[in-house]
């Protein structure tokens, strides 16, 4: 269960830097995590492994949303454009005539090296299909995208180890996961809330008096690795109802247990609420005129994987369909996103 926190704790993981990690550090890094995802569910991240910074994620991110529409809806899923054939990797636009809570819009990768399966006959979704990228000529930021993919899988496997180890289990006791992982990287871009009707393009008509950039939601795999600009508007829910901010803090990554995560570790780990304000409309802002940019990365098992939770008697699950269930509550993954884009290409 989550408790009455205040802020969200900071956890120094400098230690996974080095290349063989004692078992004094393991322990201890092991007890904070156990400490923090048996609380809050939520944390700060400082001195990662990671050998990027915010300054080149968030110029990915950038350079992609900057993309015309048009090229950016030629990325677009199926479900937004029926001409497509990507269900569940590419691009989603913002959808305010859909949820005036969801008011974003995303590009999402899977394993870069992956091997794919054809569609599942009757499922509409298909879990393991290929990456979709915009033209070479015009984004020059795919081969960082997969490396930064590749870097964050790995770390997150790292955490993976020091969970299985705070839960009283060997350091590779979730391994099967990694099979086939399903991870994905998805840049995130939230225009900004705009009152008058001067708007352009890209800035959303908020709707509703409470605008949200993501609606409040737990996520549903393993854990959720996140890194989000200065703009601000996480907002994590406590055991009291408030919603906390959580603000950037300079040089971390925020973390968060995931629902199959909090399932297998008995109800030991928590899945804590979220969501994202709209940021403020351009005249209230001094700084970016572009809105919010994240970059969430959610660490997932196979499709195929069998899931153990860690106390014997528990049920098991396999993955996707787990993944497939939670689906259906996204707006992203609705069956008709009523999106009109006026042209037929095919990837
Ligand atoms: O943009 C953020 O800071 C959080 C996004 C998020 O919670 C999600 O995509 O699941
Ligand atoms: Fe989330």
């Amino acid at each position: 269960m989550t408790t009455s926190f205040s802020a969200l704790p900071i956890v120094d993981v400098g230690a996974l830097r080095e290349p063989n990690l004692q078992a004094a550090t393991v322990d201890k890094l092991s007890k904070e995590l156990y400490d923090v995802f048996s609380t809050t569910g939520f944390a700060y991240l400082v001195n990662t492994p990671l050998s990027f910074g915010h300054e080149e994620i968030f110029g990915l991110a950038r350079e992609f949303f900057t993309l015309p529409v048009n090229e950016k809806m030629r990325l677009a899923k199926k479900s937004f454009h029926p001409g497509h054939r990507n269900t569940y990797r590419g691009y989603f636009p913002v959808q305010p005539h859909l949820a005036s809570d969801n008011l974003k819009e995303g590009f999402e990768i899977g394993n870069p090296r992956a091997s794919h399966s054809p569609p599942i006959a009757g499922q509409k979704i298909n879990l393991s299909e290929p990456n979709v990228w915009p033209n070479k000529s015009n984004f020059a930021g795919q081969e960082k995208l997969e490396q930064t993919y590749e870097e964050l899988q790995a770390f997150a496997s790292q955490l993976l180890s020091l969970l299985a180890v705070s839960l009283g289990k060997d350091a590779d006791f979730f391994n099967t996961w990694l099979i086939n992982s399903l991870s994905t990287l998805r840049l995130l871009h939230y225009p900004p809330g705009q009152k008058d009707s001067n708007q352009d393009a890209t800035e959303v008509k908020l709707t509703t008096n409470e605008p949200q950039g993501c609606t409040p939601h737990t996520d549903s795999g393993i854990l959720t690795l996140l890194h989000q600009d200065k703009t601000g508007g996480l907002e994590v829910l406590n055991a009291s109802g408030d919603w906390v901010p959580a603000p950037y803090v300079p040089n971390s990554i925020v973390v968060n247990i995931g629902d199959l995560m909090a399932t297998v570790s008995g109800g030991r780990f928590t899945a804590t609420m979220h969501r994202v304000r709209t940021p403020a409309s351009k005249p209230l802002r001094s700084g970016d005129e572009m809105g919010r940019f994240s970059v969430p990365f959610f660490f997932e098992p196979g499709e195929e994987c069998v899931v153990v939770p860690v106390d014997g008697d528990a049920e098991s699950i396999v993955y996707g369909a787990h993944v497939r269930k939670k689906m259906a509550t996204f707006v992203e993954f609705q069956e008709d996103s009523g999106y009109d884009t006026g042209t037929t290409e095919e990837l």
